[in-house]
């Protein structure tokens, strides 16, 4: 378990290039598996996911080089192989599910393993994915330690499907089930996230056939065969956000470089109402602060102000708690509602370590009552990437010394983020523990 050591009150300046998406850059890696020919993809970050995944790239024998320090993998997936009783896939990540296309495609077998749930925000199920991989033709058998999937026939067979929700890696794998299947396959309810779009921005390069890309119709036709491709990453939105919001919690001034800002008209206002202004400029976001930090009175009197997450193109859930610690630091009290999740909010004891209010109201909503005088804190992080960075974010912006412990998850999403921080005039370091 590695800690963080978090010497807080300084206000942070500067300038960050935001790193790859994980949950763009990881299906992506799943999604190489389909192809026989050569992948060169720039921009993969050092997150500890891409390190599972290339791992078990090793082990089925494919040809992986990775330099991060340019941040350029060579992958080619040429001569492999994979017993599906005996080989295992990795677990406490979602992306591990979007391994079993790509099996599936190979060996005609492939696992899915007892536990895929990733964060811990509650029930994550695997049935709509279990689902779909039926619906394509697969055989789903349970073993005393996972799934095993097979396909009787040569290829898997297209169809249309409407799922209950629009699910980012449901969405992902029926998209690499159905880029080589037999037929033109559809998809409703198709999550439409910009990772889900970069994602199939890739696939279509490699020759996939895909169209509705960010809608929530999604028509796939299967080709026989994926040729090879170069593709870099685009810019992480979960980074843009996180860094803008550091430098708002903190009183300073910090610039992100961001190449997207057409997917920001919602998040520029969720900031808004904290009193936080986005700027756009030149291919640059910072984020402008006039003063202590104020909730932004809504002209309905009488209820609260609110931030609601869900499938996009809401606020995206896994930036609720970014918005979280800044509604600890800004005067005035705002409901958090996550429609996604109902086991994501209960870390308000921890955020009441430092002296802040938040009341859990049921186990999808959270109310805060910010302002109040906030003291440094030791604090432990639940198994969720973006809450351990909430909690970095308050105790960043409390003069004197606090502890995040437990701060490891966000090793699986951000690639060097204490020293991007550290870059800003923050001090803070890793230290491990038992
Ligand atoms: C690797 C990856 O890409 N992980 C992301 C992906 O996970 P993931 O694809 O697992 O998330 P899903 O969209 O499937 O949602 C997770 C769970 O939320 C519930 N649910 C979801 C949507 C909905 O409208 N109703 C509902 O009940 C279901 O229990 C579901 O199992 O999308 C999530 C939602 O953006 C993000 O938090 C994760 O970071
Ligand atoms: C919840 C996340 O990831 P995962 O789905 O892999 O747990 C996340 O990226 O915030």
């Amino acid at each position: 378990m590695s800690n963080l050591i978090v010497h807080g009150g300084t206000p942070l300046k500067g300038r960050i290039i935001p790193s790859a998406n994980k949950n763009a850059v990881l299906p992506v890696l799943c999604a190489t598996l389909l192809t026989r020919e050569p992948v060169r993809l720039r921009g993969v970050p050092e997150i500890t996911d891409v390190r599972k995944i290339l791992e078990v790239f090793r082990s089925l024998g494919s040809l992986v080089s990775m330099d991060y320090e340019t941040g350029v993998l060579d992958v080619h997936h040429k001569d492999t192989h994979f017993d599906a009783a005996k080989d295992r896939l990795p677990e406490e990540m979602r992306s591990s599910i979007m391994l079993v296309p790509g099996l599936l495609a190979r060996f005609g077998a492939a696992r899915i393993e007892d536990d895929v749930t990733g964060c811990t925000l509650g029930v994550r199920e695997i049935d709509p994915h279990v689902e779909v991989f039926q619906r394509f033709g697969a055989q789903v058998e349970r073993q005393s330690d996972g799934l095993v999937l097979q396909v009787p026939q040569a290829k898997l067979r297209a169809n249309n499907h409407w799922t209950d929700y629009a699910s980012v890696t449901t969405t992902e794998n029926f998209v690499l089930c159905a880029a080589l299947a037999e037929g033109r396959s559809t998809l409703m309810n198709a999550a439409s996230e910009p990772h889900v779009q970069e994602f199939c921005q890739f696939l279509q390069l490699l020759g996939a056939k895909i169209e509705g890309l960010g809608t929530s119709r999604l028509a796939i036709t299967g080709v026989d065969r994926l040729g090879g491709a170069e593709f870099s990453f685009a810019e992480d939105f979960h980074e843009i956000v996180t860094f803008l919001a550091l430098g708002a919690i903190t009183g300073g001034q910090v610039e992100v470089r961001n190449s997207t800002p057409e997917q920001f008209p919602l998040l520029d206002r969720t900031f808004a109402k904290f009193g936080v202004e986005i700027v756009h400029e030149n291919g640059w976001s910072r984020a402008v602060t006039h003063g202590p930090l104020k909730v932004k009175e809504p002209f309905t009197r009488n209820i609260l102000q609110k931030v609601e997450a869900a499938p996009w193109p809401y606020v995206p859930v896994d930036l609720l708690p970014i918005f979280v610690a800044l509604g600890i630091k800004a005067e005035g009290s705002v409901m958090f509602w996550n429609k996604i999740y109902d086991g994501a909010m209960g870390w308000t004891a921890e955020l009441s370590k430092f002296g802040g209010h938040a009341f859990l109201s049921d186990p999808h909503r959270m109310v805060t009552f910010g302002g109040k005088p906030l003291n440094p804190a030791e604090v432990e992080s639940p198994y969720i990437i973006r809450v351990a960075i909430a909690l970095l974010m308050v105790a960043a912006s409390i003069p004197g010394k606090s502890v995040i412990r437990n701060a490891t998850p966000i090793r699986r999403a951000h690639p060097h983020f204490v020293e991007n921080i550290c870059s800003l005039g923050a001090r803070i370091e890793w230290v491990d523990s038992e």
